[in-house]
């Protein structure tokens, strides 16, 4: 069935801080329609979709730990791997990246020699290329789906640990228990996704979790990745969705197709809400 996603927008952003968990700011509930007239009996979002780096998991997890481990090991990870399917792969779809990157004049892209230059050789430059584009922090799928498989080494090591902010796990179990399907759309592969949520400061979470999407389905800054989430989810209505995000532009894309609340970042917009009257989610705090 074609859902009707005409209506381009379904009010504005809402923010809420500390609207996983209890921080001492806000009655901790997540609720959409903030009017203040929600007794309690409003309809619950039949999905929850969460970003990762600074909603579900600290900025500085990702920037200081996974990041990092990726670039150290990016060049012992094509050595050890170079001649697997896998690696190859990567390394065809970076090819392809660097390709179009040094035709846009992107920042730290280098040429990739040919095989005939020798693996060391082909090495050295995919390695530049990555921390170039590590460092840019980009969002692209080449350079996610390596990294989930450079951090897989990392996890099966016990050299990487997942970590989630401490109001993540009860939130989850809570919604888990009241039927609301929680996913995870990240910029993140979704290898990575499963491996962070499967290994985490609070054990295994992903029981909690029902599907994870990642770049993929398109960028995070693209409503039409919001549509087809939102598709590929068979909901009703685009109000079933409530996307947490803490990046303005992904709430800005996001609020064409699906229920937006943005949190934990206190520069962000905050608008007088006006969408659905979803009912309070109880945490420990409610
Ligand atoms: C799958 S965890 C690694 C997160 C990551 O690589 C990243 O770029 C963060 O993206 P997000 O969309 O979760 O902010």
């Amino acid at each position: 069935m074609g859902l009707d996603w005409s209506t381009p927008n379904h009010g504005p952003i809402q923010k809420f801080k500390g609207v996983l968990g209890c921080n001492g700011n806000v009655k901790m509930v997540v609720k959409a329609g903030m009017d203040n007239s929600d007794n309690g009996t409003g309809p619950l979002p039949r999905c929850i979709v969460l970003d990762i780096e600074g909603t579900t998991t600290p900025i500085t997890f990702v920037a200081d730990v996974l990041f990092p481990y990726a670039c150290d090991n990016v060049g012992r990870h094509f050595s050890a791997t170079y001649k697997t399917a896998e690696t190859q792969n990567d390394i065809k779809l970076l090819r392809t990246q660097v390709e179009d990157d040094l035709k846009q004049g992107v920042d730290g892209a280098v040429p990739i020699p040919t095989d005939d230059a020798g693996k060391e050789e082909v090495i050295a430059a995919l390695v530049a290329n990555v921390e170039a584009m590590i460092k840019a922090d980009r969002k692209i799928t080449p350079l996610k789906q390596l990294q989930g498989h450079i951090w897989r080494t990392g996890f099966e090591n016990n050299e990487l640990e997942g970590v989630v902010y401490d109001d993540v796990p009860e939130a989850l179990e809570k919604w888990h228990a009241l039927g609301i399907k929680v996913y995870i759309y990240s910029s993140g592969s979704r290898l990575a996704q499963r491996l962070i949520f499967g290994k985490t400061n609070y054990g295994d979470l992903r029981k909690y979790l029902s599907g994870f999407f990642d770049t993929t389905v398109g960028n995070k800054k693209e409503t039409h990745s919001y549509i087809e989430i939102a598709e590929s989810l068979g909901v009703d209505k685009p109000s079933d969705i409530l996307f947490l995000t803490d990046v303005f532009q992904e709430a800005v894309a996001a609020k064409a197709a699906v229920i937006v609340l943005s949190i934990r970042n206190e520069a962000m917009l905050v608008e007088p809400p006006i969408a659905p009257n979803y009912r309070s989610l109880p945490t420990s705090c409610s």
